[in-house]
């Protein structure tokens, strides 16, 4: 595996030969308009969008950034350009590794061959995860021939990053050419039927981040990723959940693997009886802190996409346990699970391939 080392977060230094410096320094005033024209449209020129901009006038007077409240179409593609212009490869599946899956040793990302990878603090514009067990690379490789690009280590809302730039990472898997998302996490299992180590595909997803009104898409909207309001009640392709099932029969899995219903909560701190509670009587089968950022902002660009959890705990629903979840054993059951993800998700991803070249 070779790693990338060109240049320090927002300091590209390639001198704009690549379109990253020249992208970032925008037109000097920041807003798309050509003040050289009195002001007036220049339609060579359109007004950017700064998406993920709540705030303000939606007009930042200083150049792109992802360091302040927006970002553009035109940075997160001078992000893909710089990647493009590293990597011969070009994946059409994206995969973000979940906690535990994404560690030092022995993760998804080390079974890459011919592989690239960049750690993300070299990568401009790209946030860096603060969580133990994220480990913080974007690989370029092949899983079992397929070409792939692979995050080990994903952004949380908790860590303090706004939605849509925990997402961003999903916006420049599209710009290099990803039409496939396979995400993975790891989640508390609520669903009774369900075993610490089982593998749920999930089927559906319960926003609660969004019902109180959090959402990686608000702000601005910039059509060229996709429309203002994105319809998300198929989210989770089902001709592939049908593949993950049947690569679980294959591998003789069927018993420990289940669909259902994921919901995404802000974390960082786990849940309280009370909450668990009323999880499961919305029909939630288990809880996260994850991926319904990733999988909005998929859906919104036409990613197809897919995502399953890996039940680390048991939700804790009785006021006299004394149990409590904790990060340690959620990062413990990844590594012991490492094995049959890693056999699960090559296996799936040799599927999606293969129909992706069948239906050309
Ligand atoms: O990135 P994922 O969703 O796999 O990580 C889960 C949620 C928290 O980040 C952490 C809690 O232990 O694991
Ligand atoms: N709750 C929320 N997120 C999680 C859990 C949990 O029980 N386990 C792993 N990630």
């Amino acid at each position: 595996m070779s790693t990338v080392r060109f240049a320090t977060n927002g300091n590209a230094t390639n001198g704009g030969t690549n379109g990253v410096a020249k992208e970032a320094k925008g037109n000097g005033n920041g807003n798309g308009i050509d003040i050289t024209n009195g002001g007036k449209l220049n339609n060579a020129n359109p007004p950017k969008v700064y998406i993920g901009s709540p705030h303000k006038d939606f007009n930042p007077s200083s150049n792109d950034s992802l360091d302040g409240n927006h970002c553009t179409y035109e940075l997160v593609q001078s992000v893909a350009q710089f990647l493009l212009d590293r990597v011969s490869i070009r994946p059409k599946i994206g995969i973000i590794c979940g906690s535990g899956m994404d560690g030092t040793t022995g993760c998804l990302a080390d079974a890459l061959t011919n592989s690239t990878s960049f750690p993300y603090e070299t990568i401009p514009y790209f946030p860096t995860p603060t969580v133990p067990g994220h480990m913080g690379r974007l690989v370029f490789g092949y899983l079992g021939d397929v070409p792939v690009m692979c995050m080990q280590g994903r952004f949380h809302y908790y860590e303090g990053y706004p939605l849509w730039k925990c997402a961003m990472p999903v916006r420049v898997m599209k710009l290099v050419g990803v039409t496939h998302l396979l995400a993975s996490n790891a989640a508390g299992g609520l669903n009774d039927n369900y075993n610490v180590g089982d593998i749920m595909i999930i089927k559906d997803h319960i926003n609660l981040l969004g019902f109180a009104g959090n959402n990686p898409l608000m702000g601005p909207n910039d059509e060229r990723f996709g429309p203002r309001f994105p319809a998300i009640n198929r989210a989770y392709d089902a001709p592939v959940r049908r593949m993950a099932k049947q690569v679980a029969s294959e591998m003789g899995i069927n018993d420990i693997t289940h669909e259902g219903v994921y919901s995404v909560v802000g974390g960082p701190s786990f849940e309280t009886i009370a909450e668990i509670r009323m999880l499961a009587a919305l029909g939630v089968d288990a809880v996260g802190m994850s991926t319904v950022h990733e999988v909005i902002t998929a859906r919104h660009c036409g990613i197809t996409s897919f995502a399953f959890s890996l039940i680390t705990n048991k939700s804790v629903t009785d006021y006299e346990s004394y149990e409590e979840p904790n990060h340690e054993e959620v990062i413990d059951m990844g590594k012991q699970r490492e094995p049959v993800l890693k056999e699960f998700i090559t296996r799936l991803v040799k599927k999606i391939e293969a129909d992706r070249l069948s239906s050309k």
